[in-house]
């Protein structure tokens, strides 16, 4: 399916994306690029696209190497952070127009026989099989203008599977969304992909739609790929502090681990890691208010949210971390409480090549690769 190979795109000295490699190779799976603003994220989109010309590597499809062929002729869909609909146009009409550039695409290609021009009827047809697919049957003659963010973006879904196209490209689909909203609808977004057999490429700078959205993950800073895994592995084994500090975590501790058993300042710890030195990444839930707990704070700054406190505290030692609470814990500043650290919530960061079966998912520099060739 897709292969990006050693891609790279230089702005005059400065180098956006350096070497990145990227498969997807089995349709209706998603891997989702994600990295902090400015890293490269869409440029990499851009240049799968067609839209960057690159400064080198390739990128190919089913073996062959599209790297020089103009945009329209790619049949790639493409949905945007915004929808870009036609504002003037119906829901149908929206998706039919997605139906007449993808098959004069394929014309373009010469793949007019195997896709003929459609009739009314089929485009009818088409149209009515999409609107059930992204959960918008009887919104056919709606204006666009009259539908929630949510809609447009299901309706923009479906302008850019229409024409079927070989690769769906997602920049920020949801971003514009409130944040209840984007999960229903990433999960909705994730369904529909797989229903499409659709090989699909997500950017995105928001670590949970990320989680929500993707099979795999790969982790885009500065211009180069850190680490691919799969979101469960990716929060349980950053593959280093650069890219666990990118996904939240904010303290770091040596460790050295026995048995499923990590030894570190704050004491013993169960964790899942190998045998060996490794580094603890600890994150707002890492150290939970505990009475009985090993670890003594002092707490720096409380504040309430809807799911609990997060707090940060002073640890002889080791410093300023984060930790939290539940909404029953009574807990004021300057006061000394006692913590519990979750190995359950806390990353394990092991050196390369440690072994580690999880380790093998996140080696620095690699190729990302998605779909059943995934070599995790
Ligand atoms: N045409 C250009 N000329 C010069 N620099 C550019 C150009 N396009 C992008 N860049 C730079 O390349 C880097 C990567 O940009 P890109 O848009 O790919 O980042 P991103 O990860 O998608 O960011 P965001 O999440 O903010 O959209 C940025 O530093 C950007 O300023």
């Amino acid at each position: 399916m897709l292969t990006v190979q050693s891609m790279s795109v230089r702005y005059g000295d400065f180098t956006a994306v350096d070497n990145v490699s990227v498969t997807i190779d089995r349709g209706g799976h998603i891997l989702a690029l994600l990295g902090p603003s400015g890293s490269g994220k869409s440029t990499v989109l851009r240049g799968i696209a067609g839209l960057e010309p690159l400064t080198s590597g390739t990128v190919s499809f089913d073996g062959e190497d599209i790297t020089n062929v103009p945009v329209h002729k790619r049949n790639i869909g493409l949905v945007f952070q915004d929808g870009q609909l036609f504002p003037h146009r119906t829901v149908t009409g929206n998706i039919e127009y997605g139906l007449t550039v993808g098959s004069a695409a394929r014309r373009a290609v010469g793949d007019g026989d195997t896709h003929p021009k459609l009739t009314k009827a089929e485009r009818s047809a088409r149209v009515d099989e999409l609107l059930d697919l992204v959960g918008l049957v009887g919104y056919g003659s709606r204006r666009v203008d009259q539908l929630s963010g949510g809609e447009a973006q299901r309706v923009a879904l479906a302008r850019a599977l229409a024409p079927r196209p070989r690769l769906l490209l997602l920049d920020e689909p949801l971003s514009a969304l409130d944040r209840g909203l984007r999960d229903r609808l990433a999960i909705d977004v994730r369904h529909i992909v797989a229903e499409s057999h659709t090989p699909t490429l997500v950017v995105t700078h928001d670590h949970s739609e990320a989680a929500f959205l993707a099979d795999e993950i790969a982790v885009i800073i500065d211009g180069t790929i850190r680490q691919v895994s799969p979101p469960r592995l990716l929060w349980r084994n950053p593959a280093d502090t650069v890219v666990a500090k990118f996904l939240g975590f904010e303290s770091f501790l040596d460790a050295h681990i026995r048995h499923g058993v990590a030894r570190c300042a704050l004491g013993a710890v169960g964790v899942d890691g190998p045998d060996g030195d490794a580094v603890l990444a600890l994150g707002q839930h890492s150290l939970v208010v505990a009475p009985h707990g090993p670890v003594e704070a002092t707490v720096v700054s409380v504040v309430v949210l809807p799911d609990g406190l997060r707090m940060r505290v002073m640890i002889d030692g080791v410093g300023e971390c984060g930790a939290a609470g539940t909404l029953y814990d009574d807990v004021v500043v300057g006061q000394s409480i006692r913590l519990g650290l979750d190995g359950r919530r806390t990353g394990v960061i092991v050196p390369p090549n440690s072994g580690s079966p999880s380790n093998r998912s996140h080696v620095q520099g690699t190729r990302a690769r998605v779909g059943g060739g995934a070599d995790d």
